[in-house]
């Protein structure tokens, strides 16, 4: 019964905005099942008509009311397939919109554990795969099993044993098949994880194409290509496999039901029941049971098989995010905040600790500079400050206030954070600075620009803050895209900013442009900077020294960098060669 809980849970939120439309579409399938049901009988009347009376005026109604029917249900079958493609697309668009709010909301742990293919995989393929049950599952299973029911009656209307040795059948055979068939589910869970993985591994791949033709990797590439696509294959073919011998059953048994037909109409013939017509009708009726039997089958097949991807989208809505908002019982005031870190200690894994027992506390409208050697724990610090991980113990602050009692929306508007990857949208210009936020105007977008240099570039976009930028980035440099990121934090206009390493790409001119515009960007505001090259810690009040993720040394950068026994001063000494910065 699992699968079908899990699929009415979704099936009743997803259909349920929708119930006009599904009513309608229910209604025209069992319109449908009427007239399949009647047909047969028209033809029944047809047959018993001509052998008794030969040719008459009534045989001429007949064919033609049969006709009438025929035309009329396909009709319906055209109405009810439209509106099954409406309900489907309207449920499974809402239901990947809200798996992409989920993902969103997950921590960075989830991502760094998740390829990007594998959650597109996970977003869309499972959910096409669920299309069909969206729109035709339930009506299609209850339009199935009344037009068998109905049959059923028809034929216990002509004699009670045939009824219910047919119904006996209908029963085995489902019982047989649906037993047989959940065997395969394990297998379909194991192909569809497979699928995700080549996904996975084909999005990295190609986020990489440009190092990895720069360094040879292509080798590397195709190996692991095939590695992946030839899992995804054997493990489909295997689950296909499992799923054929319930087919070959399937067929076995409908063949003996058309026996039992046959062999019940003989009897009843040969014993005087049954006319011709009728021995017609339950030919027919035995034969038509298939469709039904086999359609229901069939979409247990399927429900089985599309097990694992609901069993995926249920985990998707069941991962809870590490990081949970907190009460926002705290409002932070406006302005500048006082950053502090209260012995905080933090592993990415628990027992592999990257910062170990870190103390500082910068104050409202200062400027921090982070230095220390490559792998201390810097960028780590910063991501803790921002709430994408929570330590292991101690506290970070923002204004005294323990970051888990703030809302985490709350605190991220009022932050701004600019590394060295800049991800660009396939947007306009427009869009990519102020993150779709349409209350920006224009004259103040392209007041930013100008203030960080980017003047020159907006005068040469074709169609200026219309321009979409996108694959080809139109020629953007790596510097051009960092100035652009810092055009964003511009706008947003955050009470702290943190740079981790964010002039790295700059080359001096492009240094020099964003110098006065950085400044300015600290003004009454709180600042981090990430650096490693100590000339960009020009602008920094204080200073904090941080080696295999202690802090080495902290106080203002004056007294550290006058003070010739420093870290501070070493550092200056060994890079600037003890050119103060
Ligand atoms: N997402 C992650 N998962 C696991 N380990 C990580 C992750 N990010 C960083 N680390 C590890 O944590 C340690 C500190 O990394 P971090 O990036 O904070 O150092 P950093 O001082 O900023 O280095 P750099 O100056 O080179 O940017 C490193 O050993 C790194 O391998």
């Amino acid at each position: 019964m699992r699968p079908f809980r899990r699929y009415f849970v979704l099936l009743a939120r997803y259909l349920r905005p929708q119930w006009p439309t599904a009513l309608l579409m229910s209604l025209l399938l069992l319109a449908s099942i009427a007239l399949q049901l009647i047909n047969p009988k028209i033809l029944g009347y047809f047959i018993d008509t001509t052998v008794s009376q030969g040719l008459s005026q009534g045989l001429m109604w007949a064919a033609l009311l049969f006709l009438a029917f025929s035309l009329l249900n396909q009709g319906l079958s055209v109405a009810s397939s439209y509106l099954c493609e409406k309900v489907a697309w309207t449920a499974t668009n809402a239901l990947r919109g809200d798996l992409l709010a989920r993902v969103l909301t997950l921590d960075q742990g989830f991502h760094k554990s998740h390829t990007q293919g594998e959650l597109l995989e996970r977003i869309d393929g499972d959910v096409n795969d669920l299309s069909d049950f969206f729109s035709k599952f339930v009506v299609h299973m209850l339009f199935h099993l009344l037009l068998m029911a109905g049959m059923l009656v028809v034929l216990t209307t002509i004699d009670w044993m045939l009824g219910v040795s047919m119904g006996l059948y209908c029963l085995l055979v489902v019982v047989v098949l649906t037993w047989m068939r959940r065997t395969t589910v394990d297998r379909w869970v194991t192909a569809r994880q497979a699928s995700s993985e080549f996904f996975g591994f084909l999005g990295e791949s190609l986020d990489a194409a440009e190092d990895v033709r720069g360094n040879g990797g292509m080798s590397y590439i195709w190996r692991h290509f095939y590695q992946h696509f030839y899992r995804w294959y054997s493990t489909t073919c295997q689950a296909g496999w499992s799923g054929a011998t319930p087919w070959i059953i399937s067929q076995a048994l409908f063949t003996l039901g058309k026996v039992i037909g046959l062999v019940l109409a003989a009897y009843l013939w040969s014993i005087g029941i049954a006319s011709p017509g009728t021995v017609y009708l339950i030919f027919v009726y035995s034969a038509l049971l298939m469709g039904p039997l086999e359609q229901v089958q069939w979409q247990l097949q399927s429900l089985y098989q599309s097990e694992s991807c609901i069993r995926r989208i249920d985990g998707l809505f069941k991962t809870t995010a590490a990081i949970q908002d907190g009460p926002g019982t705290h409002v932070l005031a406006p302005g500048a905040p006082v950053v502090s870190f209260e012995d905080v200690s933090f592993g990415y894994a628990p027992d592999e600790p990257v910062l170990d027992g870190v103390s500082f506390r910068l104050e409202a409208g200062r400027v921090l500079g982070i230095v220390g050697r490559s792998g201390g724990g810097k960028t780590t610090l910063s991501r803790l400050l921002f709430r994408m991980y929570d330590p292991q113990s101690g506290r970070v602050c923002i204004n005294g206030v323990p970051l888990p009692e703030l809302r985490v929306r709350d605190l991220r508007r009022r932050m701004s954070l600019i590394t060295q990857d800049i991800q660009l949208f396939q947007a306009s210009v427009r869009d990519n600075l102020t993150f779709f936020d349409r209350s920006i105007p224009d004259e103040r977008i392209v007041e930013v620009l100008a203030d960080v240099g980017l003047r020159d570039w907006y005068r040469a976009l074709p169609q200026r803050l219309n321009t979409q930028l996108g694959a080809n980035n139109y020629g953007l440099s790596a510097g051009e895209a960092q100035l652009l990121a810092f055009a964003r934090v511009f706008l947003t206009q955050p009470d702290l900013v943190l740079l981790d390493e964010a002039s790295s790409r700059l080359d001096p001119l492009t240094e020099q442009y964003i110098e006065q515009a950085v400044d300015k960007l600290f003004e009454g505001r709180t600042g981090i900077v990430i650096a490693h090259r100590l000339a960009t810690l020009r602008r920094a009040d204080d200073i904090l020294v941080i080696e295999n993720g202690r802090v080495l040394e902290a106080g203002p950068r004056l007294d550290l960098a006058a003070n010739p026994d420093s870290h501070f001063a070493r550092l200056l000494q060994h890079e600037m060669g003890g050119i103060p910065v």
